[in-house]
Protein backbone atom coordinates (compact mmCIF):
# COMPACT_ATOMS: atom_id res chain seq x y z
CA UNK A 1 0.00 0.00 0.00
CA UNK A 2 1.17 3.38 -0.72
CA UNK A 3 2.17 5.36 1.97
CA UNK A 4 2.19 2.15 4.83
CA UNK A 5 5.45 2.00 6.65
CA UNK A 6 5.66 -1.41 9.24
CA UNK A 7 7.72 -0.66 12.36
CA UNK A 8 8.49 -4.32 14.08
CA UNK A 9 9.76 -3.78 17.69
CA UNK A 10 11.32 -6.28 19.69
CA UNK A 11 12.08 -5.44 23.53
CA UNK A 12 14.05 -7.49 25.53
CA UNK A 13 13.10 -8.15 29.06
CA UNK A 14 14.70 -6.01 31.12
CA UNK A 15 16.78 -6.60 34.72
CA UNK A 16 16.19 -3.22 36.18
CA UNK A 17 12.70 -1.99 34.45
CA UNK A 18 13.13 1.07 36.96
CA UNK A 19 15.75 2.25 35.49
CA UNK A 20 14.87 2.66 32.21
CA UNK A 21 12.08 2.84 29.15
CA UNK A 22 11.44 0.41 26.13
CA UNK A 23 10.22 3.77 24.07
CA UNK A 24 10.51 7.33 25.94
CA UNK A 25 7.51 9.47 25.52
CA UNK A 26 6.65 10.28 21.86
CA UNK A 27 3.71 11.18 19.81
CA UNK A 28 3.85 9.46 16.08
CA UNK A 29 3.86 11.97 13.39
CA UNK A 30 1.56 9.80 10.67
CA UNK A 31 -1.96 10.47 10.03
CA UNK A 32 -3.01 7.51 11.68
CA UNK A 33 -1.05 4.40 13.56
CA UNK A 34 -2.16 0.62 13.83
CA UNK A 35 -0.38 -1.41 16.61
CA UNK A 36 -0.22 -4.85 17.33
CA UNK A 37 0.79 -6.05 20.66
CA UNK A 38 1.53 -9.19 22.15
CA UNK A 39 0.63 -10.09 25.93
CA UNK A 40 3.32 -8.15 27.85
CA UNK A 41 1.72 -4.85 28.17
CA UNK A 42 3.88 -1.38 29.32
CA UNK A 43 2.31 1.09 26.48
CA UNK A 44 1.20 3.67 27.93
CA UNK A 45 -0.95 7.09 26.94
CA UNK A 46 -0.40 10.45 28.63
CA UNK A 47 -4.25 11.90 29.68
CA UNK A 48 -4.65 14.82 31.88
CA UNK A 49 -1.33 14.20 32.51
CA UNK A 50 -0.82 11.01 34.02
CA UNK A 51 -0.17 7.62 32.66
CA UNK A 52 -2.78 5.13 31.69
CA UNK A 53 -1.88 1.46 30.77
CA UNK A 54 -3.29 0.35 27.23
CA UNK A 55 -4.00 -3.11 28.48
CA UNK A 56 -3.38 -5.72 25.87
CA UNK A 57 -6.74 -7.15 24.51
CA UNK A 58 -6.09 -10.63 22.34
CA UNK A 59 -6.80 -10.13 19.00
CA UNK A 60 -7.48 -6.25 19.10
CA UNK A 61 -5.74 -3.55 17.15
CA UNK A 62 -4.63 -0.28 18.78
CA UNK A 63 -5.26 2.74 16.58
CA UNK A 64 -3.78 6.11 18.14
CA UNK A 65 -4.42 9.70 16.98
CA UNK A 66 -7.42 11.30 18.69
CA UNK A 67 -9.64 13.33 16.75
CA UNK A 68 -5.99 13.53 14.77
CA UNK A 69 -4.58 15.06 17.75
CA UNK A 70 -1.76 12.45 17.87
CA UNK A 71 -1.65 11.21 21.75
CA UNK A 72 1.64 11.18 23.59
CA UNK A 73 2.65 7.74 24.57
CA UNK A 74 5.32 5.61 25.95
CA UNK A 75 6.42 2.00 26.88
CA UNK A 76 7.16 0.63 29.86
CA UNK A 77 10.63 -1.40 30.22
CA UNK A 78 9.87 -5.00 31.48
CA UNK A 79 10.99 -7.55 32.95
CA UNK A 80 8.78 -10.01 31.56
CA UNK A 81 9.68 -10.54 27.48
CA UNK A 82 10.52 -10.56 25.36
CA UNK A 83 7.78 -7.85 24.42
CA UNK A 84 6.64 -7.91 20.38
CA UNK A 85 4.76 -4.75 18.73
CA UNK A 86 4.25 -4.15 15.17
CA UNK A 87 3.42 -0.68 14.27
CA UNK A 88 1.84 0.31 11.43
CA UNK A 89 2.21 4.06 10.33
CA UNK A 90 -0.45 5.71 7.50
CA UNK A 91 1.66 8.45 6.17
CA UNK A 92 2.78 10.21 3.34
CA UNK A 93 6.05 11.04 4.67
CA UNK A 94 7.68 7.58 2.67
CA UNK A 95 6.86 9.36 -0.71
CA UNK A 96 8.41 12.09 -2.23
CA UNK A 97 5.60 15.15 -1.85
CA UNK A 98 6.46 18.79 -2.67
CA UNK A 99 3.20 19.98 -1.50
CA UNK A 100 3.10 22.52 0.69
CA UNK A 101 0.69 22.96 3.97
CA UNK A 102 -0.12 25.16 6.49
CA UNK A 103 -2.52 26.86 8.42
CA UNK A 104 -5.84 26.76 6.20
CA UNK A 105 -6.24 30.16 4.68
CA UNK A 106 -9.86 30.99 4.83
CA UNK A 107 -9.46 30.69 8.56
CA UNK A 108 -7.30 33.24 9.14
CA UNK A 109 -7.37 37.24 10.03
CA UNK A 110 -5.97 39.67 11.62
CA UNK A 111 -7.69 38.06 15.28
CA UNK A 112 -6.23 34.86 14.44
CA UNK A 113 -2.97 35.13 12.97
CA UNK A 114 -1.48 32.28 11.65
CA UNK A 115 0.80 30.29 14.30
CA UNK A 116 2.48 27.85 12.31
CA UNK A 117 4.80 28.65 8.88
CA UNK A 118 4.04 26.19 6.07
CA UNK A 119 6.18 23.21 5.46
CA UNK A 120 6.21 20.22 3.36
CA UNK A 121 5.46 16.57 4.86
CA UNK A 122 9.44 15.69 4.00
CA UNK A 123 10.73 17.85 5.78
CA UNK A 124 8.09 17.19 8.76
CA UNK A 125 8.84 13.92 8.85
CA UNK A 126 12.96 14.57 8.55
CA UNK A 127 13.03 17.08 11.37
CA UNK A 128 10.83 14.67 13.75
CA UNK A 129 13.47 11.77 12.67
CA UNK A 130 16.45 14.14 13.22
CA UNK A 131 14.73 15.67 16.54
CA UNK A 132 14.65 12.09 18.17
CA UNK A 133 12.42 11.05 20.37
CA UNK A 134 13.00 13.41 23.44
CA UNK A 135 9.31 14.05 24.68
CA UNK A 136 9.08 17.72 23.14
CA UNK A 137 6.66 18.10 19.99
CA UNK A 138 8.35 18.56 16.55
CA UNK A 139 5.51 21.32 15.85
CA UNK A 140 7.21 23.61 18.19
CA UNK A 141 10.06 23.85 15.49
CA UNK A 142 7.72 25.30 12.95
CA UNK A 143 5.63 27.60 15.04
CA UNK A 144 5.64 31.36 14.67
O1 LIG B 1 5.62 -0.89 20.97
C1 LIG B 1 4.62 -0.20 21.19
O2 LIG B 1 3.65 -0.61 21.82
C2 LIG B 1 4.55 1.23 20.69
C3 LIG B 1 5.49 1.55 19.57
C4 LIG B 1 5.46 2.99 19.20
O3 LIG B 1 5.05 3.84 19.95
C5 LIG B 1 5.93 3.43 17.87
O4 LIG B 1 6.44 2.62 17.10
O5 LIG B 1 5.79 4.62 17.56
FE1 LIG C 1 4.60 5.65 18.83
Amino acid sequence: MKGLLMLCHYYPPCPQPDLTLGISKHSDNTFITMLLQDQIGGLQVLHQDCWVDVSPIPGALLMTNDKFKSVEHRVLANKAGPRISVACFFSSSVTPNSTVYGPIKELLSEENPPKYREFTVPEYSNGYIEKGLDGTSNLLNYQI
